[in-house]
């Protein structure tokens, strides 16, 4: 902002434009200005860079104001909407500047205002949103008791508050809720904010006060007290609920009568899931960016509400069992319905969710209108189709609102245009005086070709026609070699290439009825249209809540199909702790893998609480404990699971540490990535957690790593007595730790056929016999030469350390056996060698002499 900023010291210098310009960009000076200028909103200054390198666009210079070149850059009028849809999507805000005076009567330039202001968290258009993202509004009130958190979602009017004792666990459900937005107190300093959302806003500390927050929720509500809503007593969580509302009043500027309550929220009502869990079990995205997340494979929804409403689930699974089986209830009563004729008639019900809110913002389009209208439609069917008592429910919430659809049924038409702006959108019969005004225009336009034919036989000019256009309005048209023959009475307006234009008093006469009937009608309807969205609103709640119950029911619907077609059964939830799975699956690999998949057990109880897992690489060790974090997850959802029979008792939270990956951002290598990882595990685990353990320690030496694997697994089994899946490369492991009281040794099977390797991915009780590390080597095609190489340093390294403590395939040994030397000198091909690498060759084993010594 710095050029314009300093700009403004002295406006005298600049053009009566910029002085106009800076003196609005002053009041948005973190957005990007939209000014309009004719057919385009162009953007000055420091905006201008950005914006041209944000959005591609070139950056030009308009003339020069206080002696300087002022940068510039453009987007047309009426493609705005994608240009600004992209920036919205990098994490930019944007004000939009209109032309609100009539440049006609405009001394000077003419009067702009800031009509609209467009940030990631607070819009609502259905062009700049996409269908199955929530985009969250959340601000983050830091408090010396407590850290309070406010989430909205203007879009649906969604409002949730909740409060977290500290730091860490505010982190958590910072990446949960993935804001678009994120409102903090400026006097927060907070390490790289761009890690919890690519739009942090710093807004002033006393928008975030407890008590002022308080006050705006009751009036917004219109209530003596918050009891009602389970909210009153989070009084940290009010201040951020209050820097929501305050943050609207600035960028919204009208009322927002959809945001009618607000919700409490609880840690512990939810299973929670560590961000870096959450990336890993790629519930909502994959790691390669490929559509093969838990969501994408599960996502049969008919509706975007629903969509969104799934990978809500997905995200804050139920720790609450009655909840979660009236669930299971709900879906298999649907079962039994017809669900494709469900599914037909929810796919008529569209985005209600996001229509609502547009209509309560008074944004909503005709065609939102119509879609309403059908959604209302369909209520009485889908009641129809909802059998059972298990649905009960749902047939209640859903009850059709006759006189509304009756209403919209009358006025609007069958298939309105795109913008009420012109007009032609209320139904005919629905308002008799602009029945009236557009008869009278139409009546006008019959009465032009009258005179068309008039004029014609008059003048004897075949190709004579009566036209409109919006600068000359109507006009007599002739060839320009018919121009001779034109009588006096006609005036010249314009000439064309091959025409020429002409008026009569008439045709000025009938101009100005028609266009004042047809500015009336216009009027009229706009009037109209705002009064039906005012009569829209009287019903908001009811509406709200059949929206809610359609998304619900979507969802629901959604996992009774997944469960038929891809054999899902209902799983039990039991008080008691631990998880039993007979020929369990991996939901997403079993989906998209050609192979069969292989189904396998889990049991785990307080009694035999760490499975210690070995077996080759390959043979399914990942895929295994994913499967199950998975299946817990789904089941807690209410979505029924990939196995043959489910058991499962409370879990709090499930923790992970697969894969490695270096986190280059924080400069992280792999190894301090896996041990911040270990440590948060170790820290938070609890009896009732559900912790994965992939490989720990291979990031370090032989001997490092298998001593810190140890000990992990040792902690996780006797101290945090967690529900454990341990999958290792250490055999050390499956004597000191497997046959420890509490553990058992499992490992996934393989066969050897030759030098081949066979997987079985069966899981099978007791330690892995070898850990077939080359064979799989070679299956990834290393050279055979170097295969061949590997063979003799296993052989000699396993006849000399047969009696050391450390049997670990990987990583290789880092000591080169001196007869490996001679058996690679023995390998050479002298023969075959240019000199250069003889020489190579040469230095090479001289390296490795090095080490023997
Ligand atoms: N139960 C199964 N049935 C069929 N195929 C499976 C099964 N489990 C795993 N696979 C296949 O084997 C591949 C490797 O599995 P996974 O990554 O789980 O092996 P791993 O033992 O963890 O290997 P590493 O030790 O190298 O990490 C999977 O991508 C999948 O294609």
């Amino acid at each position: 902002m710095s050029e314009a900023k300093n700009s403004t010291l002295d406006l005298s210098s600049h053009t009566p434009m910029m002085q106009q310009y800076l003196r609005i960009k002053a009041d948005y000076s973190d957005l990007l200005l939209f000014y309009r200028m004719g057919d385009f909103y162009e953007l000055f200054y420091d905006d201008a860079k950005r914006a041209a390198t944000l959005l591609d666009i070139s950056l030009t210079a308009r003339g020069q104001s206080n002696g300087q070149p002022i940068p510039m850059a453009g987007v047309p009028y009426h493609a705005a909407e994608n240009y600004l849809a992209r920036l919205l999507e990098l994490g930019e805000s944007v004000a939009i500047c209109e032309q609100v005076g009539d440049p006609a009567t405009s001394k000077g330039p003419v009067a702009r205002e800031v009509v609209r202001v467009l940030t990631p968290g607070t819009l609502t258009d259905e062009a700049l949103l996409s269908a199955d993202k929530e985009q969250l509004l959340v601000a983050l009130c830091p408090h010396k008791s407590a850290i309070g958190i406010a989430t909205l979602d203007l879009a649906s009017g969604r409002f949730s508050v909740l409060e977290v004792a500290d730091w860490q666990q505010a982190q958590v459900e910072l990446a949960r809720l993935d804001a678009a937005e994120l409102l903090v107190p400026e006097t927060l300093q907070l390490n790289q904010p761009e890690q919890y959302c690519a739009c942090t806003r710093a807004r002033p500390e006393w928008e975030f006060d407890c008590e002022s927050g308080e006050r705006m929720l009751l009036r917004q509500f219109q209530v003596d007290h918050l009891d009602g809503f389970g909210v009153g007593h989070l009084q940290v969580a009010l201040g951020a609920a209050g820097a929501i509302l305050n943050y609207l009043k600035v960028t919204q500027r009208t009322a927002l009568p959809h945001i009618l309550s607000i919700q409490a929220e609880r840690r512990d009502e939810a299973l929670l899931i560590d961000p870096v869990s959450r990336r890993n079990l790629e519930l909502t995205q994959s790691l390669s960016g490929r559509k093969n997340s838990l969501y994408d494979i599960l996502n049969q929804t008919s509706t975007a509400m629903g969509a969104r409403l799934l990978k809500r689930w997905l995200t804050r699974p139920l720790t609450d069992h009655s909840a979660t089986n009236k669930r299971y209830d709900t879906v298999a009563a649907l079962q039994l319905t017809a669900m494709e004729d469900i599914r037909l008639n929810l796919r008529q019900i569209g985005d209600l969710e996001r229509i609502l809110a547009r209509v309560a913002l008074k944004s909503a389009r005709p065609r939102d209108l119509s879609r309403l209208r059908t959604a209302l439609a369909t209520l009485p069917n889908l009641q129809q189709q909802l059998t059972g008592a298990a649905l009960q429910d749902y047939l209640t919430a859903l009850e059709p609102i006759p006189e509304l659809t009756a209403l919209l049924e009358r006025a609007i038409i069958a298939d309105p245009p795109l913008l009420i702006r012109d007009g032609g959108v209320i139904a005919s019969g629905y308002d008799s005086e602009l029945d009236e005004y557009r008869a009278l225009a139409q009546g006008a336009s019959d009465f032009l070709q009258q005179i068309e034919v008039r004029e014609r036989q008059r003048t004897g000019i075949s190709t004579l026609k009566v036209g409109y256009n919006k600068v000359h309005g109507y006009y007599i048209e002739t060839s320009r070699s018919a121009s001779g023959q034109v009588p006096d009475d006609y005036q010249r307006r314009q000439t064309l290439k091959n025409a020429e234009r002409y008026i009569i008093p008439e045709l000025k006469t009938y101009e100005d009825k028609v266009l004042q009937s047809q500015s009336r009608a216009l009027a009229r309807e706009k009037y109209l249209y705002d009064q039906l969205l005012e009569q829209l609103l009287e019903h908001l709640a009811a509406l709200k809540q059949r929206a809610q119950s359609l998304a619900e029911l979507d969802v629901l619907l959604n996992f009774a199909r997944v469960a038929e077609q891809y054999r899902y059964t209902r799983p039990q939830l039991s008080s008691e702790l631990g998880i039993k799975l007979l020929e369990s699956r991996h939901p997403v690999i079993e989906q998209i893998q050609t192979n069969a998949f292989i189904a396998n057990d889990v049991s785990l109880s307080p009694s035999q609480r760490l499975l210690l897992i070995t077996g080759p690489n390959m043979g399914g060790k990942s895929t295994y404990m994913r499967q199950t974090a998975l299946i817990i997850i789904m089941a807690y959802c209410g979505c029924f699971v990939p196995a043959d029979h489910a058991t499962i008792g409370p879990i709090d939270q499930i923790f992970t540490r697969i894969g490695a990956s270096d986190d280059l951002a924080s400069g992280r290598s792999t190894f301090m990535v896996e041990m911040t990882e270990a440590a948060n595990i170790l820290h938070n685990a609890t009896a009732s957690s559900l912790v994965l353990m992939d490989e720990i320690g291979r990031g370090t030496s032989t001997y490092d790593g298998l001593a810190l694997a140890s000990a992990c697994a040792d902690a996780l089994l006797n101290h945090n007595q967690a529900l454990t899946l341990f999958a290792t490369h250490y055999f050390e492991l499956t004597e000191r730790i497997g046959t420890q009281p509490g553990a058992h040794n499992v490992h996934v099977s393989a066969v050897e056929q030759g030098d081949q390797i066979a997987f079985q991915h069966k899981l099978e009780s007791g330690a892995a016999s070898r850990s077939f590390g080359i064979h799989v080597a070679q299956l990834a095609g290393l050279p055979n030469a170097v295969v061949n190489l590997a063979r003799t340093y296993l052989a000699d390294y396993e006849q000399q350390h047969s009696a050391a403590p450390v049997k670990a395939s990987t990583p290789m040994p880092q000591v080169a056996p001196k007869s490996a030397l001679a058996e690679a000198i023995k390998q050479l091909n002298i023969n075959e060698m240019t000199p250069l690498q003889a020489l190579q060759e040469l230095q090479r084993l001289q390296q490795l002499s090095q080490q023997d010594d």
